[in-house]
């Protein structure tokens, strides 16, 4: 039973801020693993990586067997059928098209005082790419973070996925075929982040890594921040779908369970201005949880963090939705246009009710790898600009720095910072002297 909140009840507020704080993940327990397993990783590489990957995937490796090899590739893309082969390459094909729209110019401009200044956009040299794949094998990811990076011009792409029990779904190796992955290793969780920041005698280290992952993967993302570049928190799934009684329950209840199931700590929330539809989606939801394979997880969330919000009017609703900024936000209503111009804050918007979030999460062409846990309200879903830095470029003429240079010599000055001064006034001096002009 999911809660049931309404505007209309005084005690709103307060149901409404539990909800937003509710502990879906980063706990201090999880932090704290995370800490360890990090420091154990630093400190002992590949045989960290071993008995962990034991401990937490059940699955016995040497260091020979971290690495999938490129045979190991091969043989798993013959297991495919041309069916599902076609799906993951039309998939790969329309987020490569999305994405390279998004390849920022180089630009170069001279000013009226005479200084030459600009920006270049250059990649990152190496990307470690985290699939998850503990509860789900998630070949979608692979092509979400490795067509992106390959899109920028990034060198080396090194992926990691677990692989519980050994079990690795053949199509994640062939989705890091289609995408022109480089290194795979069957490492998760914690472990796997740190060995892509730090390195261990198998994994050269990275400069970011980049995608989602559960809380251990989140927490381990978050800690090594600073020695690598990363992406955003993508941590467990939410959905918010904002819908009118115009809408067909059964729908709406199927996109709720598209993201519980995902994980236990998955949200998905409705906000409705019709407390019968919100029933009727609820029971909808219900029946549908039934029969699905991962009834227990999704089961999980809709209880514990599942909620339906009714609403005075869709003005209401949009602006809960900035409050809670959720990864995804579908919008099904008379007004859905006018409602998501109002939206500020969310990681993806899905447009009118043929636009079910999981059309995004495969094929529309959008990255699916999304801040979580209100994140949306800074920052942004993967792009091709996560692959890349921009350098900034000036070039001064000595009429530019005739003009420019005083002034930056008494911000020197102010500062208190004396070699700065110098280094102008030296300049400055020489142009000023006899031999200038
Ligand atoms: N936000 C996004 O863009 C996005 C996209 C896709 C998936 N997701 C999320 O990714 C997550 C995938 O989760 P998953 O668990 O299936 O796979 P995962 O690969 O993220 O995590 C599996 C790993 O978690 C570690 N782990 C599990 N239990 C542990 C414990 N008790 N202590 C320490 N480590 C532990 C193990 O090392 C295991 O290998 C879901 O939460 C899903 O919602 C998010
Ligand atoms: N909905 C997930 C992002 O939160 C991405 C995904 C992968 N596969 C299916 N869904
Ligand atoms: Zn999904």
């Amino acid at each position: 039973m999911p809660q049931y909140l309404s505007t209309l009840d005084p005690d709103f507020e307060t149901a409404f801020t539990a909800l937003l704080s509710a502990k879906r993940e980063d706990s201090p327990d999880v932090d704290e693993v995370v800490q360890a397993i990090i420091a154990d990783v630093r400190a002992r590489g590949d045989a960290a990586l071993i008995e962990l990957t034991a401990r937490f995937d059940g699955l016995e490796l040497t260091q020979d067997s971290l690495r999938i090899s490129a045979q190991e590739i091969d043989e798993a893309a013959t297991q495919v059928s041309s069916e599902d082969r076609a799906a993951l390459e039309l998939a790969a094909e329309r987020i490569r098209a999305y994405h390279v729209r998004q390849l920022p110019e180089n630009a170069m401009w001279t000013d009226p005082d005479g200084a030459s200044l600009g920006w270049r956009w250059t990649p990152v040299q190496a990307a470690g790419l985290y699939v998850p794949g503990g509860t789900a094998a998630y070949p979608s990811s692979v092509l979400m973070n490795a067509v992106p990076a390959k899109a920028a011009g990034v060198e080396r792409l090194a992926v990691t996925v677990p692989a519980p029990g050994g079990r690795l779904n053949p199509l994640v190796l062939l989705a890091c075929r289609i995408a022109g992955v480089d290194e795979v290793y069957r490492v998760g969780g914690a472990q796997a982040i740190a060995a892509l920041a730090y390195g261990t005698e198998t994994i050269a280290p990275v400069d970011k890594i980049t995608g989602p992952g559960n809380a251990w993967v989140a927490a381990a993302k978050r800690r090594v921040f600073g020695k690598v570049g990363i992406d955003m928190i993508a941590g467990p799934s939410e959905i918010l779908v904002i819908a009118d009684a115009q809408n067909d329950p059964d729908w709406i209840a199927l996109d709720l369970l598209s993201q519980a199931e995902h994980d236990e700590s998955a949200q998905a929330i409705l906000i409705t201005d019709d407390e019968s539809f919100g029933r009727a989606v609820e029971q909808a939801l219900e029946a549908r949880l039934q029969g699905l394979m991962r009834r227990d997880i999704a089961a999980a969330s809709w209880r514990d963090f599942g909620a339906v919000i009714i609403v005075r009017d869709m003005e209401e609703a949009a602006a809960l939705s900035d409050r809670i900024a959720p990864e995804h936000l579908e919008i099904c209503c008379a007004e859905t246009e006018a409602v998501a111009a109002k939206v500020r804050h969310a990681g993806a918007i899905f447009l009118g009710p043929m636009t079910p979030e999981a059309a995004g999460d495969y094929i529309s062409g959008p990255n699916h790898v999304l801040p979580t846990a209100r994140s949306a309200r800074f920052s942004s879903g993967l792009s091709v600009l996560d692959f890349l830095k921009r350098t900034t470029l000036s070039r001064l003429t000595p009429g530019a720095l005739a003009a420019l240079g005083p002034a930056a010599e008494r911000l020197a000055q102010a500062e208190g910072l004396e070699a700065h001064g110098l280094a102008l006034r030296a300049r400055l001096d020489r142009l000023n002297g006899p031999e200038a002009g």
